[in-house]
């Protein structure tokens, strides 16, 4: 039985799978599909229950109204991230705001973050995703079988724009700027850096200090490499805005943002550091940013090919309310509520972030009658959340209509995608109001002036239903997890 510190004795621990000795219950883990194993464990110990993995704590949360207690009502308490030994000190993210700790130098970056991606300043960089939506129509006209590659560049294309004011980042014929192609590894190394299990030195800190010549692990490599690729990706990039400042080329940027913002800080008070910190707050965003919003949109190509009268349904608001002379942009957003609810019910039905990003909690405390111990890991479940019964009636369904009519699932925040699938409190995603626009912007142009039809089989000449099962890992579709082979895409016929 476990024993619980003295002002906490009379709680109860938080229930969970018994586990063996020194291992708990890390052979009982789910290697696939988490989300939906911790979904179906809720209905045995309950919306918040708890795992131990060789020693450490980490504590599932099922439901919604559990996640805002924790992360929003407690949120001084439980804003921290797990201390990733893999990715953040051997590869050197722990220089990057999303893995930082709830301390000063988060709050720091978030700051500089919001300067420019809260809404009324991101609205200064709008005309970006709706110039680069333009271009994402040309990639997928004149390369519609190598559709993946236009959401990828699309997305990169954007981001590094608003970030960094480059430009040149995605040239004809695939060729990539140098920096663009960094941060492709260096995102890459994160991403095989934090597949849950994947490396022992995450529950074994002393393995570090193995010598690499006795006996290799595996990890030291791809820690070399994604350091490498990170370093070199923030401190290029940086050095490319500071040239164009130094030249007066620079174009409206995040990086040039923060670099005013922090002159004219400097100019009251002395502030130690600030470039460094604005350097990584833009290597951060752009690397967070790149990404992100590709699942989202695998998900809705996915989508749009298992649901034709769902893409027929958007392209008649389309042609009612925009017509067919010119493409929809941000002002039509308000009169477009099919389009609105095929973007709440994409996040909705295969969120990015299934198991969301955990926080971790700085502070011992009782929830419920419930010990939870200082520096456990909080798995906020965003798939269990969205697919939530109370909230989303047949949530396997890609059903956007839950979001119209007299009592759309949204009228509550529980059945808001956007109140889940960003993530919570202090933590949640800055890049929520640009995500949601280029999401937005790149749907909206898209179903205006192609048909996204079934693959068909090389084989056999026919038709077939793509997989939408999604990978193990952070992100449900991070890194070109969905095996579609090739999409047809049309001019919709009159
Ligand atoms: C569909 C689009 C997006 C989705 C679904 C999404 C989702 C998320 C989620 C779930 C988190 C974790 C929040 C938490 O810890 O509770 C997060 C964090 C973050 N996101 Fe996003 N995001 C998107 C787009 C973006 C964009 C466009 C940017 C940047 C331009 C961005 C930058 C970040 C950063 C920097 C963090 C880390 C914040 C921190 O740890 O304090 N995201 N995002």
């Amino acid at each position: 039985k476990q024993r619980l510190p003295a002002p906490y004795a009379h709680l109860k621990p938080v229930p969970g799978p018994k586990g063996l000795p020194f291992v708990g219950n890390a052979f009982r883990m789910p290697r696939v599909m988490e989300w939906k194993v911790f979904k179906e464990w809720s209905n045995i110990y309950g919306n918040i229950f708890k795992v131990s993995v060789f020693g450490r704590t980490i504590i599932v949360v099922n439901s919604f109204d559990i996640a805002i207690e924790l992360t929003e009502k407690r949120g001084a308490i439980y804003s921290s991230r797990p201390n990733l030994i893999m990715a953040g000190r051997l590869m050197g993210f722990n220089a990057t705001y999303p893995l930082m700790p709830y301390n000063d130098g988060l709050r720091a970056a978030r700051r500089l973050a919001h300067h420019t991606l809260s809404p009324r300043p991101v609205k200064s960089f709008l005309d970006v995703p709706e110039t680069e939506g333009g271009r994402w129509l040309r990639r997928l006209l004149n390369n519609p079988k190598d559709w993946k590659q236009a959401v990828a560049e699309t997305n990169g294309a954007t981001t590094m724009k608003i970030i960094y004011g480059l430009v040149s980042g995605y040239q004809a014929g695939g060729q990539k700027d140098p920096m663009v192609k960094a941060f492709e590894v260096a995102l890459h190394a994160f991403s095989l850096a934090i597949a849950p299990g994947a490396h022992l030195v995450d529950f074994f800190p002393s393995l570090q200090k193995v010598p690499a010549w006795l006996f290799r692990f595996g990890f030291r490599d791809l820690a070399d490499h994604g350091k490498d690729a990170l370093m070199y990706s923030a401190n290029s990039s940086w050095t490319f805005v500071q040239n164009q400042v130094a030249a007066g080329t620079a174009r409206p940027s995040m990086a040039l943002d923060t670099l005013d913002l922090i002159q004219k800080e400097r100019n009251q008070k002395a502030s130690a550091d600030m470039d460094e910190v604005a350097k990584w707050t833009a290597a951060a965003t752009a690397g967070a940013g790149a990404h992100t919003p590709v699942s989202a949109l695998m998900f809705w190509v996915l989508a749009m090919v298992a649901h034709p009268n769902v893409q027929r349904k958007a392209q008649e608001e389309l042609d009612r309310v925009v017509g067919r002379d010119r493409l929809p942009n941000l002002e039509d957003r308000p009169s477009l509520p099919y389009i609105e609810a095929i973007i709440k019910e994409v996040l909705r039905w295969h969120p990015v972030t299934p198991c969301g990003v955990p926080h971790t909690s700085t502070e011992d405390d009782e929830y419920e009658g419930m010990f939870i111990p200082k520096g456990t890991s909080i798995i906020l479940n965003q798939w269990a959340m969205l697919h939530d019964t109370a909230y989303f009636s047949e949530p396997e369904k890609f059903l956007p209509e839950r979001f119209l009519g007299d009592s759309p699932s949204d009228q509550v925040r529980a059945g808001n995608p956007y109140a889940i699938a960003f993530g919570f409190g202090r933590r949640i995603c800055p890049g929520l109001h640009l995500g949601s626009v280029m999401l937005f912007c790149f749907i909206s142009k898209a179903l205006a002036t192609f048909d996204i039809k079934r693959p068909i089989d090389s084989n056999t000449g026919k038709e077939y239903d793509p997989p939408v099962d999604a990978a193990p890992g952070m992100s449900a579709s991070l890194f070109d997890l969905i095996a579609v082979s090739f999409l047809e895409m049309k001019k919709p016929s009159n």
